[in-house]
């Protein structure tokens, strides 16, 4: 379980992170959406250990990431560009992650997980510098399948993907979610949003204005709370 306890964070005075505090469970997906500069990655930046709160904490599993028994073991990170070794495959790709994870993966291993992505089995022996982004996703969707990640941050990962792209990501996150993983994926994306997330919280200027349940919740509805909380206007236009 994936866990924010009034995390606070500023850089020089700017307060850009404001007693933020959510719950992300097993199994549950939990999308952020929020305006540029919102806070979104930093807050996916302190559950990485990359930046220290002022004063909160970040837990795993109850633990938190920033004291010394904090590990970011079974804990994967998807970046918005997943950036590997350009000059090896797929399976040697995932090889070395593995490696360096301290684990042993056999080829059938590798493929297993990538079957579960849907990379085609032909553009697994090619370099990844001819790869789609929606085929280095898969790489690295893979990953956190070899890795039987428990907790899955995902930062913006469909900007740029083509519609049946997204739909084939939004498919292979939520296979992740219904094997136990507790997702946290940042994005400006409504529809993936949407179509993914149980939960969702709209954040600007570092707070957490609402934190919304999805599973009833129609896309027209998400859009105007959206506009109306960060703008103040209705996303929906009056007919003229
Ligand atoms: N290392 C840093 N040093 C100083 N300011 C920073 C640093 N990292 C982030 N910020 C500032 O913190 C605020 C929040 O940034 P953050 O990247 O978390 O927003 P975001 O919601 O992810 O935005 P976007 O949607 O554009 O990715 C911004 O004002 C940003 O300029």
């Amino acid at each position: 379980m994936l866990e924010a306890k009034n995390l606070n964070k500023s850089f020089s005075e700017k307060q850009v992170i404001n007693d933020l505090s959510f719950k992300v469970e097993q199994g549950e997906i939990m999308c952020l959406l929020g305006a540029n500069g919102a806070g979104k990655s930093t807050t996916l930046n302190i559950f990485l250990n990359f930046l220290q709160p002022d004063s909160g904490q970040a837990l795993i599993d109850g633990v938190n990431v920033h004291s010394s028994s904090g590990s970011k073991e079974k804990l994967v990170y998807l970046p918005e560009q997943v950036n590997l070794y350009q000059e090896f495959n797929a399976i040697d790709n995932l090889k070395y992650l593995a490696s360096l994870s301290g684990l042993t993966v056999s080829e059938a291993q590798i493929n297993a997980a990538l079957d579960e992505t849907g990379l085609e089995p032909g553009a697994r022996s090619q370099s990844l510098k001819n790869y789609s982004k929606g085929m280095r996703q898969k790489v690295g969707i893979a990953f956190a399948i070899i890795r039987e990640a428990k907790v899955l941050l995902l930062d913006e990962p469909t900007s740029g993907l083509d519609p049946s792209a997204t739909l084939e990501f939004i498919r292979i996150v939520e296979q992740l979610a219904k094997k136990g993983a507790a997702i946290l994926m940042v994005t400006h994306d409504f529809y993936c949003a949407h179509t993914l997330a149980d939960k969702i919280g709209i954040m600007d200027k570092g707070t957490l204005l609402t934190l919304l349940d999805n599973k009833q919740l129609p896309l027209n509805t998400l859009e105007n709370t959206y506009h109306e909380l960060i703008s103040g206007k209705s996303a929906i236009r009056e007919a003229s």
